[in-house]
């Protein structure tokens, strides 16, 4: 018997309402995520992204709608599916700054609830993973801003989880950390972890995505390929994303004095 294909993460039908006039804040978003798969999800402030990301990391319930993280009910069992998504939101909080970047990484995957007898080796094995071996001992008070992050995914490693929400995991680094960041987002990747990505640069979706997600006052504008986006707007083969993103959105583009 051949077993069906099955994405590691599926949404069906997202809904949340917000607030206590109910705004629909996203309004029946549907994707999938296969095992290896970057999906970056895109779409103007307030368009919902956050909502989303809250409630496909069981942070927050839908008012509706279906979420199955490697074949668990998400929105039935949030504690079962946690154990298979990593959730990082990166910036300059969340650890312990007087603490080494080891003893953090303990602490949390303690938190996480990693049994004591693999914690040590998940907390290595995320070490590798992000290239921090070396400064491992290092208090992260001395850390830069990329090492922070790195060591944030580092953190999402930690249950190893089959999938992993990243926010903006280049946010406010200079052009060489977060080129440094989204290569260690491809060979995530590559190992196999299914990854949905937020960002508001254009370019960084183009570089990682293998599917689009991009939403808009609530609802998916358009879901696929950067090709199939091209074709959707009438562009050239050649066209950025940015240029696709912006014709889908119907926003002019040409600037002042032009
Ligand atoms: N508690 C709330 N009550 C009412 N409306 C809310 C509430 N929280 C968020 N919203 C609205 O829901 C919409 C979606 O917000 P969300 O934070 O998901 O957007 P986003 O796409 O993540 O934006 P950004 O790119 O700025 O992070 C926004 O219009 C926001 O104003």
């Amino acid at each position: 018997m051949t077993l069906a294909f099955q994405p590691i993460f599926s949404a069906h039908n997202l809904v949340r309402d917000l607030g206590p006039k109910n705004f629909r804040a996203v309004n029946h978003v549907s994707f999938e995520i296969n095992a290896g798969q970057i999906l970056c999800f895109l779409g103007p402030n307030g368009a919902g992204k956050t909502t989303t990301i809250n409630m496909c990391s069981t942070l927050l319930a839908p008012t509706s709608g279906d979420i199955q993280v490697a074949g668990v009910d998400a929105v039935a069992q949030p504690r079962a599916a946690r154990q298979h998504i990593g959730l990082v939101l990166g910036g300059d909080r969340g650890f312990y700054s007087r603490a080494t970047a080891r003893d953090n990484l303990l602490f949390f995957a303690d938190v996480l609830g990693v049994p004591r007898k693999l914690r040590k080796e998940r907390v290595e094995d995320a070490l590798e993973a992000v290239a921090l071996t070396d400064r491992a001992d290092s208090k992260v008070q001395d850390f830069s801003r990329g090492m922070k992050q790195r060591l944030h995914i580092a953190r999402g490693l930690l249950n190893d989880p089959a999938l992993l929400f990243l926010d903006e995991p280049t946010n406010g680094l200079d052009p060489e950390l977060a080129l440094e960041v989204r290569k260690l987002v491809k060979s995530l990747a590559q190992r196999g972890t299914g990854i949905l990505l937020t960002t508001h640069y254009l370019a960084e979706a183009q570089a990682l995505a293998d599917d689009l997600l991009i939403i808009n006052e609530g609802k998916t504008a358009f879901h696929g390929t950067l090709q199939d986006l091209r074709a959707h707007s009438s562009l050239a083969d050649h066209a950025t994303l940015e240029d696709a993103y912006f014709a889908l959105l119907g926003i002019e583009t040409e600037q002042e004095g032009e």
